[in-house]
This record gives C-alpha cells, structure tokens and sequence, in this order.
C-alpha cells in the first residue's frame, strides 16, 4: 500500500470482500474513508455493521446511512463537495480521486469560454441553493456536465438536494469499485 494525498491509502490491488471485513477500523477508514467526498464519518459509521455479504452490501450500507441522515446532513456531505473546474483543479489542493474524475471528464481542459460559463454557472447554483452542484463527472462529459449544471439551476431545492445526493452515491460506487473487487457476476 502506498499512502496518497490527504493521508489515505491506495492500495495497489483491489481486495476481495473477505479482505474488506478483515480490517480493523483505523486501516477500513484510511482506505474507504473519501469514498463519499471528503466524509470519512460515513466510513468510520459503516464499519460498525460488517461483516458486507458482498461489494453490493457495503455499497447499501453507506447509502442506508446517508438516507437516514435528516435533510442538513445530506446538506452537508454535498457542501463537502469541491467545485467543479473550479481554480482548486489547477492548484492541487483537491483529494486525489476528484480530481481524476474531473480530469476524465475534460474539465482541467476547458475553453476560457467554457471554464467562465461553468464558474458563472456554480455562483448561481449556490446562491440559490446554498450548497455545490454535484454530478458523477465520471458518467457524464464536460458538454453533458455543463448542460446539466444549467438545467438543474431551474429545479426547486428539495428535488435538488435529493438529486446531489444520488449523484453521490453514484460517485461512491464508481470509488468502492475501484478498490474492491466486484461481486463475481454468477453471484447475483
Ligand atoms: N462538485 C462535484 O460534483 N464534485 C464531484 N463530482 C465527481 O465526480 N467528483 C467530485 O469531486
């Protein structure tokens, strides 16, 4: 293992289930800790209820556990969310799996006309809001994401809210994948 930006570990290989539950809480943290953005609590909660069946269990588990959370919480594991090409892209300050996210989404290489478009976009998304727009760059690219940023300031709150977070849980299960192995295919 080899420890990454912010004090996580990545480990070279992707661990089997079995592995997962094997591991004390201070090693499960340190790994599984930004899989929601920058909310290691999440992790540090969870490990109370392995043994995980499978990658798919412990995928539920987070996601139980923010459902349960009251609507400031959810509020806040979305304020805990970076900018999207925000300048922070460029300044190396964000955790190591966002910015390989949106790097795969081609939002380190946009247009000045492009980046000033998705900026003035973020502003007005908070100011309405209160909290960052979120989307899993991961499934969506840069033409998509901007698209998408725009139509989604028209929403009410309560739907936006809801939305953030499960752009979360879809960015979730894309990190849990790459560090555990998925359930073999014959086993669903
Ligand atoms: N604001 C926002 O959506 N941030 C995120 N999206 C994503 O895929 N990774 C992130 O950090």
């Amino acid at each position: 293992m080899s420890v990454g930006v912010q004090g996580l570990y990545h480990p070279h290989t992707t661990m089997d289930i079995s592995a997962v539950n094997a591991l004390p809480y201070e090693d499960f943290v340190n790994i599984f800790g930004n899989v929601v953005e920058k909310c290691p609590i999440i992790t540090a909660a969870v490990w109370s209820m392995r043994p995980f069946a499978s990658l798919s269990a412990l995928e539920a588990a987070i996601s139980e556990f923010i459902d349960a959370l009251p609507e400031s919480g959810k509020e806040g594991i979305l304020r805990c969310h970076p900018d999207l090409a925000s300048r922070d892209l460029h300044g190396g300050t964000l955790t190591r799996e966002s910015r390989e996210e949106q790097a795969r989404a081609g939002l380190d290489a946009l247009s000045s006309a492009e980046a000033s478009r998705m900026a003035q976009l973020n502003v007005e998304y908070k100011e309405r809001f209160k909290f960052p727009f979120v989307i899993c760059a991961r499934m969506n690219d840069k033409a998509n994401i901007l698209r998408q940023l725009s139509e989604r300031c028209g929403n009410e709150r309560a739907a936006e809210r809801a939305r953030g977070i499960e752009e979360v849980k879809k960015i979730c299960r894309l990190r849990l994948q790459g560090l555990v192995l998925t359930d073999a295919p014959n086993k669903l």
